[in-house]
């Protein structure tokens, strides 16, 4: 029998990375297993923490006396070997706490939470207790909840040793019950205990009668209690006398509504070639991986369907990420009608409740089939057959904060342990993945046909023509004309204002010219409180240009409008159109990204006019008009992937059209038609794209070619900030070989938030043998005294450098 257990502490610092081990008491060594959360004491004033168990062991090398568990939380394993394994991989491939990771991989709400409470241990005076604590023995301590005056009284109170704290660990991992009935009786004995009863008590005798038409089932209480208006405290009493009994059992709260079922679609050639491939991958079982290119409107998702019913066919699971704005009851219904409630989805318009009832289904073995955002990856489905990642060159599969993971790779590493297929998806694949391919590390699958019609037709539409006419408007004549023509044909129109990179950079009018930096060629970003433009990669800095170096022209200013004065001005151009809103402000209700689009496919609007919200995955046969306001911003984005984002939002966006019958047409206005990420988007060539890409890309040593990694530091001060970078970037240049290219340091585009002042340093390889060990140590380096307060974060593979 094992006696100690060792266990990761939720205590996320780099100390704590390794286990600790802990004394299991006699009660509990029956009961503990490995992937189990407990309680434990740690550290000096030994303060409650959770903890998971990731070993037992028999005996110890420790000296030291060992301090024990308290309590075991969890009746039944909640991460399994898999998962465990994958945690250690991804604390040590993303820089990060273990714990961090574990936690990542559960619902939320098997986080620890933790309560502090204050209990009276001296003679406290009568009148603060009275004050402070009434007539309890012990409060709830929250400093961010109580006055100011409460807390250092009661900090006042402890120093004096008069009141003491404790730390409580809560578990808020609930599952949803339900009380229910039973008869215990048979008609026979039911009506011998009728004798019994008196006759007046009328209730009773309803139970009684009640019971016998229930006969070998099982009914919830609150059924009984509506139908027939006996009360809960006679069905107690009806189960002290053993005329029935009364169980809790579990329920699931069921976010969605059933579906009617779907039967496979006849594949077409290049579907079925694809289906084929994959198929002989699920069957084979081999870690096989693929990149499923196929343009807008090709039936990616049919082949994702059939493929995943073959997985479920040999017995194995399926799993299937999509970004979480395409998480939309359309595609979450294409799903469920082909695979029923086989099916357990995951995705942030959960309440937290929901996301741990799925989580159990899956867990339990009740769900075959998971779709999800990004953390859905971390699924707990055994025996997986497939895992799909659809529209995988979106960067919300990267995650921003600690564990800072991608998706992708994930999905790849776990492809591996369950040597199955990973089928990446897209109509415009990262770079990063088309090169892998072009490698030969993913089998390139094509679908180059839509389904039903040709691609749309784009045309690109000169706004400096427009404003040359003295119009300041968002729209031009050319759009107007076409969506006055989808009016009268009764034809939908999707408008869509990009928001992305939104006032971050200045641009000018006349001619579209965005400020870049000399040195990296990256646009500069708008420093509101320095009053100067900054550039993120190499701390170049300068004033803001109040006239255009370009053209010498005037128009320069801040990019970007608003959606809501778009609309505005919709309503005054073309008063008869309705017009739905989709943007943070009209979707921030839960249930409201569903109600709009519900409503503008029954037609209860004429143009859906939206941020980037709206560029993904919506299927709908009557829009034939997709209009782009503004094609710039996200040129503007301090970022060597900015033409890849413009690329591929309009490539997206523009496959909104025309997916049906009906022809599309799509007009992109921008203030650089020349652009080519802008001309090769509207001929909707990815190819193109991807060759003119890759050789700047190559120029300028950015990947796929080199790697990047990025290291922040902060802290309350900003000279202790800045000096930490300076000294960390004098290591990195000690220690890494001299190819490696270092960019900074150079404070954040938002230097200061949450009271903390922000500096990164970017480091540029191709191959690095010193990396690993010289981010580690600088990870350590925090716990130096004069670095206090001192936190620093590694990104290996940052998407994000503002
Ligand atoms: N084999 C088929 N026969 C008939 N219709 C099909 C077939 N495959 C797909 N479709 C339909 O074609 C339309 C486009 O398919 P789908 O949405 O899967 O494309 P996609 O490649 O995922 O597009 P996007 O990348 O733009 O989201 C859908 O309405 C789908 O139901
Ligand atoms: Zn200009
Ligand atoms: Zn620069």
């Amino acid at each position: 029998m094992a006696q100690i257990a060792l266990i990761i502490v939720d205590v996320p610092t780099m100390q704590t990375n390794d286990p600790y081990s802990y004394v299991i008491p006699t009660d509990l060594q029956n009961q503990i297993e490995v992937g189990m959360r407990v309680v434990v004491p740690f550290g000096r004033g030994s303060r409650l923490v959770l903890g998971m168990v990731v070993g037992l062991q028999e005996e110890t090398d420790y000296d030291g006396k060992l301090k024990a568990v308290l309590s075991v939380m969890d009746l039944a394993p909640v991460l399994n070997p898999e998962l465990l394994k994958l945690s250690d991989w991804l604390a040590e491939t993303t820089y990060a706490f273990k714990i961090s990771c574990m936690e990542t991989m559960l619902p939320s709400v098997m986080r620890a939470k933790y309560e502090k409470t204050v209990r009276m241990t001296g003679d406290v005076p009568q009148d603060v207790q009275d004050r402070l604590f009434g007539d309890q023995e012990e409060i709830i301590y929250d400093p961010e909840k109580m006055p100011a005056q409460d807390v250092s009284e009661l900090l006042r109170l402890r120093a004096a040793g008069q009141i003491e704290m404790d730390y409580h660990v809560k578990n808020q991992a609930k599952a949803k019950t339900q009380l229910t009935i039973t008869p215990l009786m048979t008609p026979t004995e039911l009506a011998n205990e009728r004798q019994n009863v008196k006759p007046n008590a009328k209730r009773q005798i309803d139970l009684l009668n009640y019971l016998g038409t229930i006969q070998g089932q099982t009914v919830s209480q609150h059924q009984v209690i509506t139908e027939t208006g006996i009360s809960a405290a006679v069905i107690s009493m009806g189960a002290q006398r053993g005329w029935l009994k009364k169980v809790a059992l579990e329920t699931y709260r069921d976010p969605t509504h059933e579906v009617t079922r779907t039967e496979p679609l006849a594949l077409n050639d290049e579907q079925q070639v694809a289906v084929n491939r994959i198929d002989e991958a699920i069957q084979g079982r081999q870690a096989h991986n693929f990149l499923l290119e196929g343009v807008t409107g090709s039936g990616k998702t049919e082949v994702y369907l059939q493929t995943m019913a073959q997985a479920l066919a040999i017995g194995r699971t399926a799993l299937m990420l999509v970004p979480e704005i395409s998480l939309t009851p359309q595609m979450v219904n294409r799903v469920k009608s082909r695979f029923g409630s086989k099916v357990a989805v995951l995705h942030s318009g959960l309440s937290t409740g929901e996301k741990y009832d799925e989580w159990r289904r899956i867990e339990r073995h009740e769900a075959q089939v998971v779709v999800g955002a990004r953390s859905a990856v971390f699924a707990p489905l055994d025996n997986l057959g497939i895992i799909i990642m659809d529209e995988e060159h979106e960067t919300s599969y990267k995650q921003d904060e600690m564990p800072r993971y991608h998706a992708r790779e994930v999905a790849l590493w776990r492809g591996e342990y369950h040597q199955c297929p990973v089928v990446l998806g897209s109509a415009t694949p990262s770079l990063e993945t088309r090169a892998r391919s072009q490698k030969g590390l993913y089998e390139r699958l094509m679908l180059p046909h839509r389904i039903h019609q040709q691609l749309p037709t784009v045309q690109i539409v000169d706004m400096r023509d427009q404003l040359a006419n003295g119009q300041e408007t968002n729209f031009s004549d050319a759009l107007k004309t076409a969506i006055n023509e989808r009016l009268d044909r009764h034809e939908q129109v999707v408008l869509m204002l990009n928001r992305r990179g939104f006032s971050s950079f200045v641009m000018c009018r006349d001619c579209g010219f965005v400020l870049k930096c000399p040195n990296c060629d990256i646009s500069l970003t708008l420093h509101m409180d320095t009053h100067t433009m900054k550039c993120h990669y190499c701390g170049h800095e300068e004033g803001i240009p109040k006239i255009c170096p370009n053209c010498g022209g005037h128009k320069i200013r801040y990019y970007g409008t608003g959606t809501e004065k778009v609309e505005q001005e919709l309503r005054e151009k073309l008063p008869e159109a309705r017009v739905l809103r989709m943007d943070a402000d009209t979707t921030r209700k839960k249930g409201a990204f569903e109600r709009i689009l519900t409503q503008f496919g029954n037609h209860e609007a004429d143009i859906l006019l939206g941020t980037q919200m709206i560029a993904k995955g919506l299927d709908f046969p009557d829009v034939t008009l997709v209009g782009v306001l503004n094609a710039d911003t996200a040129l503007g984005l301090p970022d060597f992937r900015a033409s890849e984002r413009t690329f591929e939002l309009l490539t997206q966006v523009a496959g909104r059209a025309g997916r049906a019958e009906k022809p599309g047409e799509v007009l992109i206005q921008t203030f650089n038609p020349d652009n080519y990420a802008i001309q090769l988007a509207a001929q909707q060539d990815y190819e193109r794209f991807y060759g003119v890409e890759m050789r700047i890309r190559h120029q300028g040593d950015y990947p796929p070619y080199f790697y990047t990694a990025q290291i922040t530091a902060s802290h309350e001060d900003e000279a202790v900030a800045a000096k930490a970078m300076y000294e960390i970037t004098g290591e990195l240049q000690r220690r890494l070989s001299p190819e490696t290219i270092i960019l900074g340091p150079t404070p954040k585009a938002i230097a200061r938030v949450k009271r903390r002042y922000f500096y990164q340093v970017v480091v540029k390889y191709k191959h690095e043998a010193a990396l690993k060990a010289t981010l580690t140590d600088i990870l350590q380096s925090t716990q130096s005294p004069e670095r206090r307060g001192l936190k620093i974060a590694i990104d290996p593979d940052p998407y994000n450098f503002i």
